[in-house]
């Protein structure tokens, strides 16, 4: 097992271009060890406003650049990433705790959005469409937004910044990003690979702290036209609320109450694979995680016996050692957020057959760790069952019809993943259509979402916006129609031809 160390003690803002020291700081502790691997800022709010100062003068130019030379820059920042994946890999371990192997799939996920969305540096596209009047010309176009702010959870921390700062660079916008205080390390690293692929000064400014001062700050910033946030439900509701005030636009992924369906006629060893890694991969805080599993009653027995037996080999611990397949809860926050919901599962009635307890000796002395867990019989109106717990803990629902799964599925306040295990290619597409969320899987787990396609959900999870895909790009611009009249005469739309 390798252990990296950070060349430095204490990490800096990086601002305007510059990397800036704050004196106040707080330690960010590796959740697999609690061991401190380095000290992170807590700025200020007149910090967040030297951030956006420097991106609203370095924006202007920006935008003039011809958006492939802005792509140039992405595609070196693709590359230094895809040099350096390994390192980013073992850090992202370090700062999260997810185990090495989704580590690196999650730098990939940065690696292949930064090759995506440079390749949007020669797209962008908008639309010609036929004009009303002769010798008219019309047109629309993109736009960027100005100065962008994004903030960004501790679960992904370095795909979802990828997500959003991504799109809204090669737009031709300049980003404030404030990065969860738990992971400032990826933050930091790709603050350094930005530099070093010469993006100009200015463009992106990383401003580390607390979301109650740098969050808040951002979101009430009148020169901060957008705010793309990822995060818990509350805060996202508060961060609309006061972007709605200020007809500031506002992007929200919120996270999910994400269910497996299992029908009678499915291939179940494929079935507990797929509940197997989407409910205990991450350690279950994913916002995609699944943690319900939606069982035809008639094969309930035998998928609970083998998820059983499978759950009993997963191996728990620091996931730099890389025989472990799940890796610590983010912090002791983390850890009283499950113990509680436990407690709430026990007493609506649900069945523990498994886990339900912390674990706390030997190599999981100093982490925080939790043993997988799984209810059965439990009721679709439990809050085990309706309530996101971000932890390992998945609890079964029977249900007696494929109607009454997609009932049980479509009734949470939430929507962002569901998948279904059929071998029935008419269930198939019908799930696809009635199954309310924004992603669908079809004989797969609910985790693994692809950045060519759009990511976010219905209902709770958001606010209609889609970070990644194509659509991301909708977040961090403005559409432009363009009219040009060449009759050389005053020509009147909108004048009846007629009368
Ligand atoms: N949808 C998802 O992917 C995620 C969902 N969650 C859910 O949220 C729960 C709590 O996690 P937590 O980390 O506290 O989530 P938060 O929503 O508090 O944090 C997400 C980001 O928002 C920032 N933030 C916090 N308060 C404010 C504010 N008032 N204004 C602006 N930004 C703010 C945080 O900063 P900082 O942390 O530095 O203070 C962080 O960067 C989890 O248990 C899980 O259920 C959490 C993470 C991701
Ligand atoms: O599971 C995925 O595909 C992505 C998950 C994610 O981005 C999240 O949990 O925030």
């Amino acid at each position: 097992m390798t252990t990296l160390s950070l060349e430095v003690e204490k990490l800096n803002n990086f601002i305007n271009g510059e990397w800036v020291d704050v004196s106040e700081a707080q330690a960010v502790i590796n959740p697999a060890t609690g061991e401190e691997i380095v000290q992170v800022p807590l700025s200020t709010k007149e910090m967040v406003d030297e951030a956006v100062a420097a991106a609203k003068a370095a924006q202007k130019e920006w935008a003039l650049v011809p958006a492939p030379q802005r792509a140039e820059v992405l595609y070196r920042v693709g590359y230094i990433m895809k040099e350096r994946k390994e390192r980013l890999s073992q850090l992202l371990t370090m700062e999260n705790g997810k185990v090495i192997e989704e580590a690196r799939g999650e730098v990939q996920e940065g690696i292949d959005m930064a090759f995506y969305m440079a390749g949007e540096g020669r797209r962008l596209f908008g639309q010609t469409t036929p004009a009303e009047l002769k010798d008219k010309f019309a047109m629309s176009q993109r736009a960027p937004v100005g100065v962008v702010g994004i903030i960004t959870p501790w679960n992904f921390p370095i795909a979802i910044a990828t997500w959003k700062s991504f799109p809204a660079i090669v737009a031709g916008n300049a980003v404030v990003w404030k990065p969860a205080t738990e992971t400032p390390i990826m933050a930091y690293e790709l603050a350094k690979i930005f530099e070093e692929a010469g993006l100009p000064k200015g463009i992106i400014n990383v401003v580390f702290g607390a979301g109650s001062v740098v969050g808040e700050a951002m979101v009430h910033h009148e020169a901060i036209r957008v705010i793309s946030f990822t995060g818990s439900n509350d805060t996202g509701r508060n961060i609309a609320s006061e972007c709605g005030k200020q007809l500031k636009k506002v992007s929200l992924e919120m996270g999910g109450k994400n269910a497996v369906i299992v029908m009678d006629d499915a291939d179940l060893d494929l079935a507990v694979e797929g509940i197997l890694w989407s409910a205990f991969g991450t350690s279950g805080q994913r916002c995609t995680a699944c943690s319900r599993v939606i069982v035809h009653e008639k094969v309930k027995r035998t998928l609970e016996e083998r998820l059983l037996a499978a759950m009993d080999k997963l191996s728990i611990g620091n996931g730099l050692d890389e025989s472990i397949k799940v890796g610590p809860i983010i912090n002791q926050s983390g850890i009283a957020k499950i113990k509680q919901y436990i407690e709430i599962g026990k007493a609506e009635g649900a069945d523990l057959l498994a886990g339900g307890y912390e674990l706390t000796e030997d190599a999981h002395e100093n982490g925080y760790y939790f043993a997988p867990t799984l209810f059965t019989n439990a009721k679709a109106d439990m809050r085990i069952a309706q309530e996101e717990i971000f932890g390992p803990v998945v609890s079964i629902i029977p249900v007696a019809s494929f109607e009454e799964a997609i009932e049980v599925n479509n009734g949470v306040t939430y929507g962002l993943s569901s998948s279904i295990f059929t071998n029935d290619v008419n269930r198939v597409f019908k799930a696809q259509r009635d199954l309310d969320t924004g992603i669908v899987y079809v004989n797969a787990g609910t985790t693994g979402a692809e950045i060519h396609l759009p990511f976010g959900g219905t209902k709770g999870t958001g606010n209609g916006h889609r970070d990644s895909g194509i659509q991301a790009l909708d977040v961090f611009t403005e559409w432009k129609a363009i009219y040009v009249d060449y009759s050389g005469k005053l020509q009147r739309a909108q004048i009846d031809v007629e009368s």
